[in-house]
């Protein structure tokens, strides 16, 4: 059975040992011979790569490892890419968070102003890597998950559009691993779904057991109450904004009871009330830094300085074990059912087909097949066609160095009130990113 050589871009991330963890689970399934880490931070990766070489010799000692930042030494060899990079850092996520609420924007990772500020970073970031793996490694596929997710899609759809790139999110997942809690089901995989959106901003529109029971209705009942909350969320979902998130499904449900939402629908819908309840001083990057990077990396150091995992707190990042099922699909074609961000091409028919839409797909040898969702109803066609216009705008802005189209995007994200407060949030932006934005005009 063929050994697969993997390299992790973004070998200094919070997910990297997880992800790690749970390749390793996963061997028997999906076997390696190598795994490699790039970064553009070597101290910081390396401080990752020091632990994940204990873990690899104590679990997979036969597993080639090394880290590098070396692009030549990183790509050479690899069948896959697993990229999750984030350009700038929590430093930057921090500015995208807290620029456009000083100006009662909402401020988030991947949404509004934040977002679109993240995308403009990632942009080059995302190209970059997907050219060293086609320069060093001409048949590898990249399996992407570097945020925010829409505008990388829209980038490598429009400016590499021969790549072999898998554009994913996890939140879906994250969402279906509490529809099957609620369910009472041992997995989500014990569920078939149909979705459709964009990433990020999305609705199921059919959940069936595997008996084809329709299960939309004890999950709408449970919704309207509670939202997507557990008596008990488990691992960072433990983390209240996750699980006041979570409890916002509630409100976002009641908008169209006809579906089930994606959580981040709630940036779009209520933006006033996320910033009447966020700390302007305090954001979700804050809380990263001082929960999951802390303790990441703390981790981290006490296994390279011990020399053994024994007593270590990591564990396997589980919902991760979808890139496994993505990789096995390319490498065996195992036709996956899978949520992935496609080029639309008819799979909702109403609409933009060169929009990047994240919908299920088959996923086989030559990548994913998108299954056709069927035509979606005037209010989600409304939301998305404001919403993939702002992506498009951005990676036109990026490409184009433009001024004027990035404020046309900040001014037409459903976040931002007027033309007047997009302006100063962007020029207030393009101050914190000039080392990481093209230089517009
Ligand atoms: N798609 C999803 O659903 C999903 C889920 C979770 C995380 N993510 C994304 O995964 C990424 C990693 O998240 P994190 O919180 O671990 O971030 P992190 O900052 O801990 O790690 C990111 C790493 O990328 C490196 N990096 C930055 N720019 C780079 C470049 N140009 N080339 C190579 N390496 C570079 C950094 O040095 C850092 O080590 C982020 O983009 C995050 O948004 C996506
Ligand atoms: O605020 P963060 O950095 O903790 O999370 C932001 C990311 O949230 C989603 O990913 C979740 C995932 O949905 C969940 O199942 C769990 O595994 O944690 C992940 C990271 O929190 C979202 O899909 C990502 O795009 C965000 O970056
Ligand atoms: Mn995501």
């Amino acid at each position: 059975m063929k050994k697969f050589s993997i390299t992790v871009a973004g070998g200094g991330s919070t997910f990297t040992p997880g992800i790690i963890l749970m390749l390793l689970e996963n061997l028997a399934k999906f076997p390696i011979r190598q795994i490699k880490f790039y970064d553009n931070d070597k101290e910081r990766q390396q401080q990752v790569a020091d632990a994940c070489a204990v873990i690899i010799k104590e679990k997979a000692s036969e597993i080639n490892f090394l880290a590098t930042t070396e692009p030549e030494e990183a790509f050479t060899d690899i069948d896959f890419v697993m990229a999750h990079i984030r350009v700038g850092k929590y430093a930057m996520r921090e500015k995208d968070e807290k620029i456009p609420l000083k100006y009662g924007v909402v401020g988030q990772e991947t949404c509004g102003p934040g977002g679109i500020a993240y995308g403009m970073r990632s942009i080059g970031g995302v190209l970059e890597i997907l050219d060293y793996m086609e320069k060093y490694s001409p048949n590898a596929w990249m399996l992407n998950y570097s945020n925010p997710a829409a505008i990388v899609a829209e980038a490598t759809r429009k400016l590499r559009p021969n790549s072999k790139i898998l554009n994913i999110c996890d939140m879906p997942i994250g969402i279906e691993n509490l529809m099957a809690k609620i369910l009472g089901l041992p997995s989500r995989k014990d569920m078939t779904i149909r979705y459709y959106g964009l990433n990020h901003f999305g609705w199921w529109t059919d959940i069936r057991d595997k008996d084809g029971n329709d299960l939309m209705p004890k999950l709408k009942e449970h919704v309207k109450e509670y939202g997507y909350d557990l008596e008990k969320n488990e691992g960072q979902h433990a983390d209240e904004s996750w699980q006041s998130t979570f409890r916002k499904a509630k409100d976002v449900y009641a908008v169209d009871p006809d579906t089930l939402p994606n959580t981040y629908l709630k940036y779009y819908f209520y933006p006033q009330d996320e910033v009447a309840h966020t700390d302007p001083n305090y954001t979700r990057a804050n809380q990263v830094m001082d929960g999951r990077e802390k303790f990441i990396f703390s981790q981290c150091n006490r296994i390279a300085d011990l020399g053994t995992t024994e007593g270590s707190e990591l564990e396997i990042d589980e919902h991760a074990s979808y890139i496994v099922d993505l990789a096995r699909a390319i490498a065996y074609d195992t036709q996956e059912r899978m949520l992935l961000i496609v080029e639309n091409n008819g799979a909702i028919p109403n609409f933009d087909p060169t929009a990047m839409v994240e919908v299920p797909c088959i996923v086989g040898v030559n990548g994913p097949e998108p299954l056709v969702q069927g035509t979606i109803p005037r209010f989600q066609k409304g939301l998305m066609e404001q919403q993939v216009a702002v992506e498009k705008l951005v990676v036109e802005a990026w490409e184009e160095q433009s001024y004027q189209k990035l404020w046309q995007a900040i001014t037409l994200s459903r976040t931002v009130p007027n033309a007047r407060v997009a302006k100063q949030i962007l020029d207030d932006l393009i101050e914190v990113n000039k080392e990481y934005w093209p230089e517009l005009h």
